[in-house]
């Protein structure tokens, strides 16, 4: 499935329309009878003559939830609609829909002249409310009484239908500044947008739907954007019955210090997890005599000096670099020996900031790199605030992958994989992943695929699906309270399970 930014999906529309009148109209009506459709299937069946609340704005998203009013209407739903703006502010073909609707009713109420107790009555006795208020083409804050109407709507009982993305989130971001509307469902038109899946959206989205097809004309837009899922992200390799350890690959972790010795150990067990044969954390001597490891599995080597690391590193097929290392310079050495090194190389945590120095010393042209930053680990690569990481998440990806000649995975409730001309987005929010050591789950089962001999773009798709399963499975066990790191790695091969 392909993703759009809403200008992306701007310029197809105006594209699909070409100035062909009536294009547009129509364009609206397809979109409201595919929401019809979802609909229908969800909430509408037995629950007819039940209150139905359309809040529109004057762009085109009212316009659709107008439209799509009409059908409910037709459909026997008692319909009443909230103008958010004048019939005079309307666009054109929303003023169009506006007038169709009235034909069937007279339960049309405009914001800036009707009571605030009339519209608390009117949200108050309401079954459903659809939120057509704003689409994708909303950019900035909603303030003024809007705002509160919003507050009012997200406290109703009303089952909550957002058209298209929820009322007050960025469409190409996702990022809320004021109020937005909270959804209990998220009826896409066409195709998901960027602003569906990154910043805030996951707190407003509810469940996502994506109605089917309008029939836009996508043949000159880029399709660089995908939805990550177990499908997509490809079946595992067979494993030879015959094969022994070494043919599964050995991966050493680079990382841990006086105080985070737990990072590395994570990272090396969840890369046996994964299916490698061996797994090293590599740790400097210093930290080795605070390193306890609850695997016996698990191989712990310490080093004294760069070339004792180097050393160490020789028989590894894939390394990560970074999980619990610590700021202190004498690891810039070590990074520059991994590097050095002709495998696959996951620079996660403490590893992310060196990139910097270490791209000032060697061309990092062909390297087999990964880099997996969350948020803030992006904006300290770009020396930016994380506010700005936010607002342009997909900049800072492109840049990364860029700049490092690396897949990138920039980790989040939708995290997002970058490589060269492709981007893949898996949106799976699990509020139980945001804990201490996920990231070192994920560094290592992306490093421990690396060591079996996938593809660096194969193995961030498989790892990324694999700790987000695992996560899901881990949740259900239990609860995103209580879950932590190590629920999620004793859940890595159910993770792997959909993709044998
Ligand atoms: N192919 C497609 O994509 C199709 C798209 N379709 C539908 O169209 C939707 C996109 O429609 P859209 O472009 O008319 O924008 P939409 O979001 O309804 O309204 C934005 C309006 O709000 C205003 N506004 C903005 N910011 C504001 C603020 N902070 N505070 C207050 N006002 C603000 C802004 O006014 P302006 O600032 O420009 O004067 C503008 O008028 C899309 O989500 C989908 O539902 C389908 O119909 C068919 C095919
Ligand atoms: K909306």
């Amino acid at each position: 499935m392909y993703i759009y930014t809403a200008d992306e999906m701007k310029e197809i529309d105006e594209k699909t329309i070409g100035g062909e009148d009536g294009k547009s109209l129509e364009l609206m009506e397809k979109a409201a009878k595919s929401i019809y459709n979802v609909l229908s299937d969800r909430i509408t069946g037995k629950k007819k003559h039940k209150q139905v609340l359309a809040v529109c704005g004057k762009g085109n998203n009212g316009g659709d939830g107008l439209a799509l009013s009409r059908l409910l209407g037709n459909d026997g739903f008692n319909i009443r609609v909230l103008m958010t703006a004048g019939e005079k502010e309307l666009k054109r073909d929303t003023s169009v829909e506006l007038k169709r609707l009235e034909i069937s009713t007279d339960n049309v109420y405009y914001l800036g002249s009707s009571s605030r107790e009339l519209l608390d009555q009117i949200i108050g006795d309401s079954d459903f409310i659809i939120d057509a208020i704003f689409g994708t083409g909303f950019k900035g804050k909603v303030d003024g009484e809007l705002s509160d109407i919003m507050l009012k709507i997200n406290d109703s009982k009303a089952t909550v239908v957002s058209i298209d993305i929820p009322s007050g989130l960025v469409g190409n971001n996702g990022r809320v500044y004021g109020n937005a509307i909270k959804a209990d469902f998220t009826v896409v038109v066409d195709s998901l947008k960027t602003g569906n899946l990154l910043g805030q959206a996951p707190d407003y989205n509810g469940e996502i739907i994506v109605g089917e097809g309008i029939g836009l004309d996508k043949s000159q837009a880029s399709p660089d954007k995908r939805l990550l899922s177990g499908k997509t992200a490809g079946k595992m390799k067979t494993r030879r019955s015959s094969g022994h350890k070494y043919d599964f690959g050995s991966l050493a972790i680079a990382g841990g210090s006086i105080g985070m010795t737990g990072a590395p150990l994570l990272s090396a067990k969840s890369g046996l997890g994964s299916g490698c044969g061996l797994s090293t954390v590599l740790i400097d001597k210093e930290a080795y005599a605070y390193c306890n490891s609850p695997w016996p599995e698990v191989m712990i080597k310490p080093y004294a000096n760069e070339v004792e690391f180097e050393k160490l590193l020789e028989r590894a097929t894939a390394a990560v670099f970074g999980p619990g290392m610590g700021m202190d310079e004498k690891y810039d050495k070590m990074m520059i020996k991994a590097l050095k090194r002709d495998i696959p190389i996951v620079v996660d945590a403490d590893g992310i900031y060196r990139l910097n120095k270490a791209r000032d010393q060697l061309v990092l042209k062909d390297k087999n790199l990964i880099i997996t930053p969350h948020l803030g680990e992006m904006a300290k690569l770009f020396r930016v605030k994380t506010e700005d990481v936010l607002d342009d998440p997909i900049y800072f990806v492109k840049s990364a992958v860029d700049c490092y000649n690396a897949v990138v995975v920039l980790k989040g409730p939708c995290t997002v994989i970058g490589a060269k001309n492709e981007l893949w987005f898996y949106y799976k929010p699990n509020s139980g992943m945001a804990c201490g050591g996920s990231g070192d789950v994920l560094s290592g089962i992306i490093g421990g695929l690396c060591a079996q001999g996938y593809e660096t773009l194969e193995a961030a798709k498989k790892g990324v699906v694999i700790h987000g399963t695992a996560g899901e499975f881990a949740r259900a066990e239990k609860n995103e309270w209580g879950m932590c790191a190590g629920d999620i790695i004793n859940n890595i091969y159910k993770g792997i399970e959909p993709l044998v």
